[in-house]
């Protein structure tokens, strides 16, 4: 079965149904019934503005009808959502490769979406398909390119020819860990990055969190099992480097907000929220030092502010790199 589902109808789920369905069987699911009676009817997501939706792709709200038939399905729902979407849809979704479209760590559990695919349907197969790229660049068909893991290499091989397309380039590696980490991380650093640049801190200071964030990423990742090389890579790195330099990305504009002393943008999704106090958790469960994840973690629960945190930073005892 070639057919590829897509569970999640935001701009990230729709964004990558739309670039599939070029050259592949598609459809694309979600749970709001109007909105998807909307999205069929005017074919476009209002979450990706000028973004026609292609008519060979399917849209339903029938979890039957999206994943009794499809041979892979792509989970684009947000870190906090996947353990419910997996509890409501493992029947449908067992013994299937599921490809984790998320960037988040759960709060509850403290596990990344492997680990929650692995805990809720344990015949499933999981992957992770991520890196740096906004839903709307991979939308208009820009030039982006992704890490897919998969623990098993044949399975990640066949996964990799399915699921890339000639403007969408992905690379291979076994680190599921590695992966899922670097894309849940830099999030939190991209608020940091934000609330620094908000705050007018500068760009010298952004440049130095964002530099002394990936460090924390690498060393919360690698106490966690995953490959150096995986944080170097476009999972780790590439997103870091996007997500904490661009207002296109809804964490780094949080992180604006905080740092400006704005209020914050409703109903979107900013990832990092979470995931800085999931990841501030894991930190202080293994003793690890996290500085910039705990000042993301202090300002997101509304403990301190952006001054107070950055005093914080700059007073730590003077060490080596
Ligand atoms: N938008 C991007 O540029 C982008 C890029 C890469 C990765 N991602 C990741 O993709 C994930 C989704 O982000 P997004 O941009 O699509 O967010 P979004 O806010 O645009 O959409 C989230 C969607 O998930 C749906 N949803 C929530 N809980 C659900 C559930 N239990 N069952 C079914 N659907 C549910 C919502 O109805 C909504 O349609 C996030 O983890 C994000 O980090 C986003
Ligand atoms: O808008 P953000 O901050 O969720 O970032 C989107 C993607 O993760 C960037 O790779």
């Amino acid at each position: 079965m070639s057919r590829i589902a897509v569970a999640g109808a935001g701009a990230f789920g729709t964004a990558l149904a739309v670039a599939l369905s070029a050259t592949r069987e598609v459809v694309l699911w979600g749970r709001d019934a109007p909105a998807l009676e909307r999205m069929a009817r005017e074919r476009g997501n209002p979450r990706l503005p000028n973004v026609i939706l292609p008519d060979l792709l399917t849209i339903t709200g029938d979890p039957d009808e999206a994943f009794a038939r499809a041979g892979t399905v792509l989970l684009a729902v947000p870190a906090q959502a996947l353990r419910g979407l997996l509890a409501e849809q493992g029947a449908l979704l067992a013994g299937k490769p599921l490809v984790a479209c998320g960037k988040g760590i759960d709060l509850e559990t403290l596990h990344g979406p492997s680990a929650a695919i692995r805990q809720a349907i344990p015949s499933a197969r999981p992957l992770v398909l991520t890196g740096p790229s906004f839903a709307a660049d991979i939308a208009r068909g820009l030039p982006t390119a992704l890490t897919l893991a998969c623990a098993d290499p044949a399975e990640g091989e066949r996964l990799q020819a399915l699921l890339a397309t000639p403007v969408l380039r992905l690379y291979r590696t076994t680190d599921l860990v590695g992966a899922e980490l670097g894309g849940a991380l830099k999030n939190v650093v991209a608020i940091a990055c934000g609330a620094c640049i908000g705050g007018g801190f500068g760009e010298s200071a952004r440049a130095a969190l964002l530099t002394r964030g990936f460090a924390e990423m690498q060393r919360l990742a690698l106490a966690l099992g995953a490959l150096p090389e995986t944080l170097m890579g476009l999972s780790g790195l590439g997103d870091l480097v996007l997500t904490a330099t661009s207002d296109g990305s809804r964490n780094y504009r949080h992180g604006l907000h905080l740092g400006r002393g704005e209020a914050l943008e409703e109903r979107v999704t900013v990832e990092g929220a979470a995931t800085a106090r999931a990841a501030a958790r894991l930190g202080r469960r293994l003793g690890l030092d996290l500085p910039v994840t705990e000042a993301v973690a202090a300002l997101v629960e509304g403990r301190s502010d952006v001054a107070t945190v950055l005093r914080r930073l700059l007073d730590r005892p003077l060490r080596a790199e």
